[in-house]
């Protein structure tokens, strides 16, 4: 998939209409908002038209204490109710990482430090590698699962801590 990401970094809703303008003047890629941590972005984010949201915190690089971005995956998710596709990124690891994320409702998922790993270690054939490694990952975990495909993949697969204390309640 092809698209144009826009980290998101508080600029002020102008600002952000003007960017995309912008963006939008010299390219016909998707354009997806990057950093998303609220469902109040993800509203606006659909409201100015972008094409996706990417849950993200930037690999807790930029913000201490920012939300961790799994936490707020299914708010986001539910907030943009289908409009647009939401993408996540951050900590993902393992398979079982990509089936958790997918289960909470986002259509695809991104990794930053797995792949530059993999490039430090063995060059190109470490980045195929680990690629490789989560895409195998991800298929044992969904036939463990019994989801012969990604779309069998449910919010019925994860128990969140939030899942867990309602049940006490
Ligand atoms: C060395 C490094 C540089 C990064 N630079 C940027 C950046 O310039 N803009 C941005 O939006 N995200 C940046 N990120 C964050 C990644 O795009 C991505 O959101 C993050 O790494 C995902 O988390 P993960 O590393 O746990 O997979 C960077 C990450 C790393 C490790």
């Amino acid at each position: 998939m092809s698209f144009c990401a826009v980290a998101y970094c508080m600029a002020s809703e102008n600002k952000i209409l003007q960017e995309i303008a912008w963006l939008r003047s010299f390219t016909s890629l998707p354009i997806l908002i990057k950093g998303v941590l609220t469902a109040e972005d993800a509203r606006k984010a659909v409201e100015v038209g972008l094409d996706g949201v990417i849950v993200s915190n930037h690999g807790a690089r930029q913000l201490d204490y920012a939300p961790v971005a799994i936490s707020v995956l299914e708010e986001v998710v539910k907030a943009v109710a289908g409009a647009v596709p939401v993408l996540f990124d951050g900590g993902i690891r393992r398979g079982t990482d990509i089936f958790k994320a997918l289960s909470l409702g986002a259509k695809a998922v991104m990794v930053g430090r797995p792949v530059v790993y993999g490039l430090a270690a063995k060059g190109e054939y470490g980045v195929r590698r680990v690629v490789q490694m989560l895409k195998d990952e991800l298929e044992l975990t969904m036939a463990l699962a019994g989801c012969p495909s990604v779309n069998d993949i449910s919010r019925n697969h994860v128990s969140t801590p939030h899942d867990r204390l309602r049940s006490f309640m």
